[in-house]
């Protein structure tokens, strides 16, 4: 099959957010090129001890990306360009020029697994699926995960921040709403901490089976959890088939730009008391303000605010 690729330059500033902006208006995959050095934290986490020599740090990023041939290239890359302009306003991302190339049969779904490796969150080792758990980790708590093309390999700080979240409020009667499930990850986790149900929204229709294929190799019965896809911030019919009143916990790790309506809609899902974990906020005092002040315009009190690396987690409570 021909692929349309795509490069775009943008600064390493820039280079993470960009490519949440990518993934959340549906492009699947995005290769990132930057000269960064690894931190000791990334190598630990990523299993390796020799890396290849890297020019010095530039600043400049390229976000690779595909397309089919036959898919609406010109309206998706038209969307890129606001998006990208809106962005400028807070976020230094450089020259932004689009190189398009053509390529044969890229096996894009694929490539990126070359670099993801078992790692451990706390005392929890997420394993991709086609790695061996080695004897001196049988006793831990082992998730298995295969994202595909949907978000979530349990690497990205952001999905740390909320696993930790979740973990400390999960309880044996937690009914736990996922927005933005991606790989379903967080989802099952809660199960996994002894959560009762969890249900996963996204408007990405490869996390349908994404989550099924990673519940079920996770040996999580089909009683324990619902996927759903749509827009929960303005699709009624999916807020209807989602329920009111009636989540423990809500977890969303998406942008801030979608956590702010998102939260004012939310709310009337969550019962009394319940939490609502957030992540994905970019570790500036602008975005984190905006999502505490939506929290608390729908009623919510901030009771945590957690860092990780770049990024903050708040977390409210009704
Ligand atoms: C950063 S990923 C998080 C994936 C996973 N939950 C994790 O923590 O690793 C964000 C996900 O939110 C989804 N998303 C973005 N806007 C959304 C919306 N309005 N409703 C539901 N999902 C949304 C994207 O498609 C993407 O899968």
């Amino acid at each position: 099959m021909r692929w349309n690729k795509f490069r775009l330059k943008t600064t390493t500033e820039a280079e993470d957010i960009v490519s949440s902006m990518l993934m959340d208006i549906g492009i699947q995959g995005v290769e990132v090129e930057d000269k960064v050095p690894l931190t000791q934290a990334d190598k630990e986490q990523m299993f390796v001890d020799i890396l290849p020599e890297t020019d010095v740090d530039d600043g400049v990023a390229y976000l690779n990306f595909y397309l089919e041939e036959e898919e609406e290239k010109e309206k998706m890359l038209e969307k890129v360009r606001t998006e990208l302009k809106e962005m400028a306003a807070y976020v230094d991302v450089g020259d932004c020029t689009i190189e398009e190339s053509q390529t044969e049969d890229v096996d894009w779904v694929n490539n990126w697994k070359q670099y993801f490796h078992q790692f451990t969150v706390d005392d929890v080792l997420i394993i991709p699926s086609w790695e061996e758990v080695e004897q001196k980790d049988k006793d831990k708590m082992i998730i298995h995960i295969d994202p595909g093309t949907a978000f979530g390999t349990g690497m990205h700080e952001t999905t740390q921040l909320c696993i930790r979240q979740i973990r400390k409020f999960v309880t044996p009667e937690t009914e736990i709403l996922d927005v933005g499930c991606g790989s379903g990850i967080l989802g099952m986790l809660a199960l996994k901490f002894g959560a009762k149900h969890s249900v996963g929204t996204d408007l990405d229709p490869c996390a349908i089976d994404a989550t099924y294929e990673n519940m079920e190799v996770n040996g999580i019965a089909k009683d324990q959890y619902e996927v759903m896809i749509g827009n929960i911030i303005d699709d009624k019919a999916i807020q209807d088939k989602v329920g009111y009143e009636k989540y423990d916990i809500v977890a969303a790790n998406i942008l801030a730009d979608v956590l702010v309506p998102l939260t004012q809609v939310i709310v009337h899902q969550m019962k009394q008391g319940a939490v609502y974990i957030t992540s994905g906020i970019i570790n500036d005092s602008d975005k984190e303000f905006k999502v505490k002040k939506a929290m608390e315009t729908a009623g919510l009190e901030v009771i945590e605010t957690t860092y990780q690396g770049e990024w903050v987690s708040v977390t409210g409570r009704k």
